[in-house]
C-alpha cells in the first residue's frame, strides 16, 4: 500500500509512503535541465524543467515513483492493481495526440508543465499506453496524484478511459477508484477532533470517559480505504507552525498515521509489506526529505545545491541505517 498527501503552510509540501515487500534499489534522483529524454512515442526533449524525486535508474533512465519539478509541480504514482487499464500504442500516423508510456508519465508531465492547469491541458491530448519499459520491468498498474500549491488532481486510466478528478482533500491511496474513496468520507461526517458528545440515543447518557477521544470512529486498519479516511482526517485537522522545520515535522506525522509495520500485513506466505520510505518534498524549494523503515532521522537532498544545467542524472542512495543518539555515554 501506499499513501500520498499534500500539506500547505508558508510553502507547499507533497509526499508519500512507499509500502511494499521489496525494494527495486530506488535512489533520490535529480534530473537536470539538459538530460535528454527520448520518449518512446513523444520524441526527444533536450531542455526542460529539472526534477527531483525517488526513482529506480535502469539503463540510465530515471523510472520515477514520485517527483517534483523546479516550478513546484509534483506527482506520485500509487498502485491501482485490478483497476488500471492502459491504451494499446497506435502507429504514429493513426493518432494526433501524444502517446505516453505509463513509465514515462511522471517525467513527461513534470519536464513540461509548471502547474496543474498545464498538466490538465496536456492530459486532454494524451493517450497513456501500457508499453513496458523492458521484459524485466513490466507495466506497473498505477494511478497518479498531481498537485501544485493551488490545486490537486487524480489521474486514473481505466477500461472506460482516462479520468481526471479534482482532489479537494489532497490525499491518494490505492483501491477502490478515487470517487469511491471520496464517497466513503460521508460515513465519517460525524467524526470530530473534539471530545465526543452523547448523541447515540436520547434515553442513554454516554460518557467521554477519557481525554484524547478526538477522531473517535476513524478506522485504524491498513486497507487503502481506511488509510484514505485516516490520513484525510489527520491532514485536514493538522495544525503546525509555518516554518520549514515545523511544517516538515508535521508532514511526517501526517503520513506516520498510516505507517505500515513489519508483520501486520502479509501479502504472500511469509512476505510482509512495510513502509520502505516516507517522503516529503518542499515543492517551492526543491528539497526532498525522507525517512526509511530503519532510519527515522529525516534526511534531505536539495536540488538547488546541484548544477541543474547539467545533462547527467545525479543520484543519492537512501541512507537506510538508523542511529541512536546516546545521551549518557
Ligand atoms: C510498488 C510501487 C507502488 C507501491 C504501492 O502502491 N503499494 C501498494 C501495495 S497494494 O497493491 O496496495 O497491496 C510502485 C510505485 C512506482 C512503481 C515503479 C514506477 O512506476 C517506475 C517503474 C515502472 C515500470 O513499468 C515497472 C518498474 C517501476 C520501477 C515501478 C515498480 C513498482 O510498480 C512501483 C515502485
Amino acid at each position: 500500500m501506499c499513501t500520498a498527501a499534500t500539506y500547505k503552510t508558508k510553502d507547499f509540501y507533497m509526499g508519500r509512503t512507499l509500502d511494499y515487500e521489496f525494494s527495486y534499489g530506488e535512489q533520490i534522483t535529480i534530473t537536470p535541465r539538459n538530460y535528454e529524454f527520448d520518449f518512446r512515442f513523444a520524441g526527444k526533449i533536450k531542455s526542460h524543467y529539472a526534477l527531483i524525486g525517488m526513482a529506480f535508474v535502469a539503463e540510465g533512465y530515471p523510472l520515477y515513483y514520485d517527483a517534483v519539478n523546479e516550478k513546484g509541480l509534483g506527482m506520485a504514482g500509487l498502485n491501482f492493481v485490478g483497476n488500471a487499464a492502459y491504451e494499446e500504442a497506435l502507429p504514429e500516423d493513426e493518432t494526433e495526440v501524444s502517446q505516453v508510456a505509463q513509465f514515462e508519465f511522471i517525467p513527461w508531465t513534470l519536464t513540461q508543465c509548471a502547474t496543474v492547469a498545464d498538466a490538465r491541458e496536456k492530459l486532454a491530448a494524451m493517450r497513456l499506453t501500457g508499453t513496458a519499459f523492458s521484459e524485466q520491468l513490466p507495466t506497473a498498474q498505477l494511478h497518479w496524484i498531481i498537485a501544485d500549491k493551488d490545486s490537486c488532481i487524480v489521474v486514473e486510466s481505466m477500461k472506460d478511459g482516462l479520468h481526471v478528478y479534482d482532489n479537494p482533500v489532497g490525499v491518494l491511496t490505492n483501491n477502490p477508484p478515487f470517487p469511491s474513496q471520496m464517497f466513503a468520507l460521508n460515513n465519517y461526517a460525524g467524526v470530530s477532533r473534539k471530545q465526543p458528545e452523547s448523541t447515540f440515543a436520547g434515553v442513554l447518557q454516554l460518557d467521554a470517559y477519557s481525554r484524547g477521544m478526538g477522531g473517535m470512529g476513524i478506522p485504524g486498519d491498513l486497507s487503502s480505504q481506511s488509510r484514505f479516511v485516516k490520513v484525510a482526517f489527520t491532514k485536514l485537522n493538522s495544525i503546525s507552525g509555518e516554518e520549514e522545520d515545523e511544517s516538515v515535522s508535521q508532514f511526517f506525522h501526517i503520513l506516520g498515521s498510516v505507517d505500515q509495520q513489519r508483520g501486520c500485513c502479509e501479502v504472500t506466505e511469509g512476505k510482509y509489506e512495510i513502509t520502505i520510505y516516507t517522503s516529503c518534498c518542499n515543492t517551492a524549494k526543491g528539497i526532498y526529505y525522507y525517512t526509511t523503515y530503519d532510519n527515522h532521522q529525516i534526511t534531505a537532498v536539495d536540488m538547488h545545491a546541484e548544477n541543474l544545467d547539467s545533462d547527467q542524472l545525479i543520484c543519492y542512495p537512501l541512507l537506510s541505517k538508523g542511529e541512536v543518539r546516546w545521551q549518557n555515554k
